[in-house]
């Protein structure tokens, strides 16, 4: 079997309510791209918080790159990189200066900062911004800042909730294009989106997430695959409400 970059068995943290997530199972191999996909609330994001130890799990373990979440040390997190919720930016340093620190805290040389940034500024087409303020960076910018900052240092565990919710189509084919390439390089991505047909051009595996369970897979190949994600939605909410 191939590497694991990213390893989840039984995790489950409910919130007040009954929201939450439950039970959940998940793998990121080595060079894969594993795609999330569900409707608004179905428990995505709250996954992504649970993997990357934003958020305190009720139930279940979690490996990154074969170290347990709990006692994962700086060497393991400077290989990943990961862009849920806010993206960590600095209001008040310019693009360039935003990544230099982002490489930094990633432990980077740093000899190495400048030419990584430098490249991760080209990638994401953001080189006319790389001495403008994030604070004035319109949101899709800011996005593409996020990114990049994800990206740069050349993680092997790659996190992404709907890192192409606020850009333009040239944004879109861009972070494609860096997802396909970070997996190339034997990254595990783990992407969240509501596109199913832009999941379906990038993603080796397409994990359906509803009600706060992981209820299916999708074939990225599929003819029709909204057709066969609604399906597979609307069978789980029949049977819950059985
Ligand atoms: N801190 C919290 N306290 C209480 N409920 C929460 C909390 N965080 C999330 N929830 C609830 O958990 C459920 C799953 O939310 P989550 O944000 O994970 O969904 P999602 O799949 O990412 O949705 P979207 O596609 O809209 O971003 C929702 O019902 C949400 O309201």
């Amino acid at each position: 079997m191939s590497e694991l970059r990213l390893q989840a068995r039984d995790l489950s943290r409910l919130f007040a309510g009954g929201a939450g997530v439950r039970g959940m199972d998940l793998e990121v191999a080595a060079g894969q791209i594993h795609a999330l996909v569900g409707l608004n609330g179905a428990g995505k994001t709250t996954l992504m918080r649970l993997l990357l130890g934003m958020l305190r799990s009720t139930t279940g373990t979690v490996r990154i790159h074969g170290h347990s979440l709990d006692s994962a040390e700086a060497s393991v997190w400077a290989r990943v990189g990961h862009l849920v919720d806010t993206p960590l930016i600095y209001p008040e340093l310019d693009a360039r200066t935003n990544l230099s620190v982002a490489a930094r805290m990633r432990g980077v040389p740093a000899t190495s900062i400048p030419g990584m940034v430098t490249r991760a500024l080209a990638e994401l087409d953001l080189e006319p911004y790389a001495r403008v303020r994030a604070r004035v960076l319109s949101s899709g910018n800011r996005q593409r800042l996020g990114i990049a900052g994800a990206l740069q240092h050349n993680p092997y565990l790659v996190v992404l909730d709907e890192p192409t919710s606020a850009l333009d189509p040239a944004g879109v084919i861009l972070v494609r294009e860096a997802l396909l390439r970070r997996a190339e390089a034997g990254a595990g991505v783990l992407v969240s989106s509501h596109h199913l047909d832009e999941v379906a051009r990038i993603a080796h595996r397409i994990t359906v997430v509803n009600g706060g369970r992981l209820i299916g897979t999708l074939d990225p190949q599929g003819v029709d695959i909204e057709r066969s994600f609604f399906a597979l939605v609307h069978a789980d909410d029949e049977r819950r409400a059985a």
